[in-house]
């Protein structure tokens, strides 16, 4: 059983995580997912968690207070692993997702404003690990929908809750056969439709065939979409004899 705690000051962005597999998840007791109001912690009657910054500048910063006082209260007792969202942090790719997918307790931290005061994620690094992790270079208002993608991609690689442990194999840049791939077309019935034929090898039943032509597949979308991704891959793959790119 993993556990997630989530603290935010909007825990109503993450009512999708009752729907589908994570929800499932949870109803089966794979994963124990809390949500945290951080204003709980706050204790003036506005109930304030942001403040100007120093050094001046726009916005505002969220207070340190606070954030110490709601991190003990959920992490008493034990010691999680912290994420803190953030446009600055480490990547947040597969092989992350995967690690963070072994933990047994993940707390992530949802800023707002324009973020946490540093020295609540130098306090916590004293005694759990604290990671400041991006999910992309774009910015967003606050960290919530980026905890949301990271507990999605997260949560289906847990034992039980993809219908099919497979697919995690299969993934677009998961660990082994995969990595540093994109993942190639998909088609189901009907054979034909609007007069466009699904491709024949798909249909002959011949696996080898199957196989391979999807591996070109993948590699033929890797190198149109994700040069970058194909430059990485071992010379041997992109240059097969056989291999029609
Ligand atoms: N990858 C990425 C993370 C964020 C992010 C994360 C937290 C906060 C808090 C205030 N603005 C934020 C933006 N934007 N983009």
């Amino acid at each position: 059983m993993m556990r997630l705690d989530i603290i935010s000051i909007f825990p109503e962005y993450f009512a999708p995580l009752d729907v589908s597999l994570i929800g499932k998840a949870r109803e089966r007791g794979t994963l124990d997912v809390r949500l945290h109001q951080l204003r709980d912690w706050a204790h003036d009657v506005h109930k304030t968690v942001d403040d100007t910054p120093y050094g001046g500048g726009p916005g505002m910063v969220m207070k340190p207070e606070v954030w110490g006082e709601a991190i003990d209260a959920v992490t008493e007792g034990g010691t999680p692993r912290m994420i803190v969202p953030t446009p600055s942090g480490r990547p947040f790719d597969q092989e992350l997702a995967q690690e963070l997918a072994g933990e047994p307790w993940l707390l992530f931290a949802c800023g707002r404003y324009e973020g946490i005061d540093s020295r609540v994620m130098q306090e916590y690094a004293t005694r759990m690990r604290v990671d400041e992790v991006s999910i992309g270079d774009y910015v967003l208002a606050g960290g919530e929908v980026a905890v949301l993608v990271m507990v999605e991609a997260i949560g289906r690689l847990l034992p039980g809750v993809l219908g099919n442990a497979q697919s995690a194999v299969d993934d677009s840049f998961a660990p082994g056969s995969m990595r540093n791939l994109v993942e190639g077309p998909v088609y189901t019935k009907p054979p034909v439709w609007r007069g466009h034929e699904v491709p024949a090898v798909l249909l002959s039943g011949h696996h080898g065939n199957v196989a391979r032509w999807r591996r070109d597949e993948a590699i033929r979308r890797t190198v149109r979409n994700r040069p970058e991704l194909a430059a990485a891959l071992d010379p041997a793959t992109l240059d097969k004899h056989d291999r029609k790119l």
